[in-house]
């Protein structure tokens, strides 16, 4: 069983690689591809090219034979919507994918295209993130889509369901990273020393 776990990844940091690797663990799964988005619908675009977040991707992920990178998104271009690259999984492995999201992104879900057909399309593994609770997803889940979370640490192929994982919090996020480099503060273990190394010798995020 595989996951998708989708972002801008602008940069990939310690946050989306522990999360990810927790996930793995936690619901028993054969691999998570990281799917960089072209451009994320509701926020502006990337800073770093797809090039460059591709190959900070790489740099991170290449010693973890679980995690994988599908480009899919960045050559189809323009805004990179979830229901479109759900359709193709599906279609590829013949059972519901499941897409890992944070909670911060989760509740927004109302202003993604096609919402309800997208609940129908795929499971959602839903991330805690800063002070976002559980509850405060399940109501937003039975306000507006007249659904609740699954209790279940099984992922089913063949149904679709919203999970919550939440054994621990990490306060990182590209934002901080982004900012820190333009006010030339210390991004050391905020990312792999790769991605550090990438980020000042390609002089990412400085302006
Ligand atoms: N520290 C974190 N803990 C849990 N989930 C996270 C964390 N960082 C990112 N995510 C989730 O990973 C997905 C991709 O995130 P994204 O690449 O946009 O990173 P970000 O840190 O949220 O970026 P930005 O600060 O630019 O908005 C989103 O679903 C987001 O909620
Ligand atoms: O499909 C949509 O309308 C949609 C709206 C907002 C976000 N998404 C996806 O959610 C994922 C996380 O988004 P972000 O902005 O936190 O990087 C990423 O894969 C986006 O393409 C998708």
């Amino acid at each position: 069983m595989i996951a998708l776990y989708g972002g801008s990844f602008d940069p990939v940091h310690i946050g989306h690689l522990r999360i990810a690797e927790d996930i793995r663990e936690f619901f028993s799964l054969s691999k998570i591809i990281f799917i960089p988005a072209y451009h994320s619908p509701l926020k502006p675009e990337c800073r770093a090219s797809a090039e460059d977040r591709i190959e900070m991707l790489r740099l991170s992920l290449r010693y973890n034979s679980y995690f994988e990178i599908d480009d899919l998104e960045i050559k189809r271009k323009g805004k990179s919507y979830t229901i479109d690259t759900v359709k193709v999984y599906r279609e590829k492995t013949g059972y519901y994918p499941s897409f890992i999201v944070g909670t911060d992104a989760f509740l927004t879900l109302k202003r993604w295209k096609d919402p309800e057909k997208l609940l129908e399309s795929c499971s959602f593994i839903v991330v805690g993130r800063g002070k976002d609770t559980k509850d405060q997803v399940n109501r937003f889940l039975k306000e507006n889509f007249q659904k609740t979370i699954t209790e279940s640490q099984i992922i089913e192929k063949e149904k679709t369901a919203v999970y919550f994982y939440d054994t621990r919090r990490i306060d990182i996020s590209s934002t901080e990273i982004r900012q820190r480099v333009k006010e030339n503060r210390s991004i050391k273990y905020l990312v792999l020393p790769e991605v550090e190394e990438y980020i000042f010798k390609k002089k990412l995020y400085r302006g």
